[in-house]
């Protein structure tokens, strides 16, 4: 794989008006992010800053809003509120330089299903502005390393979930990015391609990208991020590094602290298995 393309370098105008390089800006920011659907407020003014070349971390309960605050982050889903900026570019302003920064996985994308793998991911880099013998050495190479080269002519529609994941992944990947944004890069997927993503991911992150994941799997996030968010009811509960989160404890346990106490503990004392 290629190495992360450079971020966008911002610079300011001094006030002899000649232009001055800025201290850099966090490869994310979330200021004060808001979305409710109705009645329903999904995240809650939500502001976090992933550094640039940290393996950042987001986890929080079923329904904690992590869906809604990455979508809003990479200009799927329009704010009712805040703003998010990449490299310091802002996504609603300036929606084609952010996402030209971006490489985003989202969950449960309906994408062009018809088409084979090759066909995608090529699909994919054209899109992004990648001539064609780049992208397509490039696609070659992604499905070979995520074991999907075996596959084919089968179309994306006829793929397993995991290798629907697997292909997507490869999608965000092509164009060589600064930032990924993955929301549940491991749902579904086998533990040697598990593997393989999480060592696409650190060397990404070791070559200069900034590498924001959504998981659930807590010990995949201990290993794997440099930082993590807690979040629950559409607001962050804890942030920092893994080892400050964590803080001594193991990470499950410290999000069953932090987010846990809500969790029922009421028994299902009807739930018995029925005698033959
Ligand atoms: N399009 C929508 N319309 C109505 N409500 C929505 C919509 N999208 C999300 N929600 C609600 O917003 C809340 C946050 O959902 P979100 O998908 O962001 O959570 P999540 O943290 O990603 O959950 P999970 O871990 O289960 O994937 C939930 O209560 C959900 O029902």
């Amino acid at each position: 794989m290629t190495a992360p393309s450079p971020p966008a370098q911002p610079v300011l105008s001094g006030a002899d008006g000649s232009q001055q390089a800025s201290a850099p800006h966090p490869a994310l920011l979330l200021n004060g992010l808001a979305k409710a659907f109705g009645q329903k407020i999904a995240v809650n003014l939500l502001s976090l800053a992933v550094p640039a070349g940290s393996v950042y971390g987001i986890v929080g309960p079923n329904g904690a809003g992590k869906t809604t605050t990455l979508s809003m982050a990479t200009g799927l889903l329009l704010p009712d509120a805040g703003r998010a900026l990449v490299h310091g570019v802002d996504v609603w302003a300036e929606p084609v330089r952010a996402k030209g920064l971006l490489g985003v996985l989202p969950d449960g994308l309906r994408t062009f299903d018809r088409l084979s793998g090759l066909e995608l991911v090529t699909y994919s880099g054209l899109l992004r502005g990648l001539a064609r013998d780049v992208v397509v050495p490039r696609a070659t190479q992604l499905l070979h390393v995520l074991d999907l080269w075996d596959a084919g002519t089968t179309l994306v529609a006829d793929y397993s979930a995991g290798m629907r994941k697997k292909v997507h992944l490869a999608c965000s990947l092509v164009h060589s990015p600064s930032v990924l944004v993955l929301d549940e890069p491991f749902e579904a997927v086998d533990p040697i391609s598990a593997k393989t993503i999480q060592k696409i991911l650190t060397d990404f992150a070791a070559a200069g990208g900034t590498v924001i994941i959504s998981s659930h799997v807590m010990a995949t996030v201990q290993r794997l991020c440099t930082h993590v968010a807690i979040i629950d009811q559409g607001r962050v509960v804890a942030a920092g590094t893994t080892e400050e989160v964590a803080a001594g404890a193991d990470l499950e346990d410290r999000f069953a602290q932090l987010v846990g106490a809500q969790m029922s503990r009421e028994e299902l004392s009807w739930l018995r298995p029925s005698s033959a």
